[in-house]
């Protein structure tokens, strides 16, 4: 069984990243920058935002941190947006989900500039992927594809069988797998489908991101198979120092000796995140400096 460590990869992108961003401030003179914006106080995501941060710290790209208040309204929030997205140093815009459920998460990601959206939410990115058009992708999903490519684990003609509808992971997931060059075959499975256990069985390339702590157990997965855990969930646990401990969806213990291939939570997908979000932010800022040229 091979252990399909993230944090490898992220650090071969960084690399890559690091020499990109060197050579874009030596040909412009400023660094491609990225702005997060932060409403409310969810630790989860606080501490998102500080590796977004630190990332950015790292390699050398500007950095806007905008911390607003829980309360904060929809109409102050679409304001900094609209500032943002006016500002000619600032290339890429996100806003960290999920937010207080007084705002409206579709018009917010609405309002950034489809040529800002590095985090690949806004309607025309996700309508381009669809229909296989360049345009900025979900960076989760496609820090699985990153993973897949870098260990040579081909989707061709695959069953694929993807756990979870979300937006954000499970539909961009799916589409990208089933583009000309990937050609799997994929299947979507959800809350409300029915002898889920027959269809994982099935599975190829099992894809879970449905947020349930420690879901798929070993009853759900065919000998040999490849697993991709994108649950990232923070379980209670009071002999850990942070009061908690991170599980995937995948019961990893149990599991992992019947695949070919498995991603751990932690150091699995959920570190490719941050490393493809900086690989759009990168890729918004040599887009908006050519086309300023
Ligand atoms: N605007 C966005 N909001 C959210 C996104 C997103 O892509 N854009 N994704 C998730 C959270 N997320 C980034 O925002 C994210 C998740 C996980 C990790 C990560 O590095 N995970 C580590 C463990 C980190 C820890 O110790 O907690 C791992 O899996 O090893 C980074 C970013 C929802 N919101």
């Amino acid at each position: 069984m091979q252990i399909l460590t993230g944090k490898e990869v992220a650090e071969k992108v960084y690399e890559t990243l690091q020499s990109d961003c060197n050579a874009f401030v030596e040909k412009y003179g400023f660094p491609p920058t990225l702005a997060v914006i932060l409403v409310g106080t969810d630790p989860a995501s606080q501490s998102y935002v500080q590796g977004k941060k630190q990332a950015c710290l790292s390699l050398g790209f500007g950095h806007r941190d905008y911390h607003l208040d829980a309360e904060t309204s929809q109409d102050e929030l679409l304001e900094l947006i609209h500032t943002l997205n006016n500002d000619p140093s600032v290339h890429g815009i996100l806003v960290q989900m999920p937010l207080p459920p007084h705002l409206d998460a579709d018009l917010v990601i609405q309002n950034i500039k489809v040529e800002k959206d590095v985090d690949g939410f806004h309607p025309q990115n996700v309508g381009n992927l669809l229909i296989g058009k360049p345009g900025f992708i979900s960076c989760t999903p496609l820090g699985v594809l990153h993973i897949l490519d870098y260990y040579a684990l081909s989707c061709e003609g695959k069953h694929v069988v993807v756990l979870g509808r979300s937006n954000i992971v499970g539909k961009p997931m799916a589409s990208l797998l089933m583009q000309k060059g990937r050609d799997a075959t994929v299947t979507i499975c959800h809350s409300k489908t029915e002898e889920l256990e027959q269809i994982t069985k099935q599975a190829d390339i099992l894809i879970a991101a449905i947020g349930k702590p420690l879901f798929v157990t070993e009853s759900m997965v065919k000998e040999g198979c490849i697993v991709i855990d994108v649950g990232i969930n923070r379980v209670e646990d009071p002999s850990r120092k942070r009061g908690y401990r991170l599980v995937g969806d995948v019961d990893y213990e149990h599991v992992a000796p019947h695949c070919k291939a498995i991603t751990p939570v932690p150091g699995g997908v959920g570190v490719m995140t941050i490393a493809m979000l900086m690989k759009n932010t990168m890729q918004a800022a040599l887009q908006l400096a050519q086309k300023e040229m």
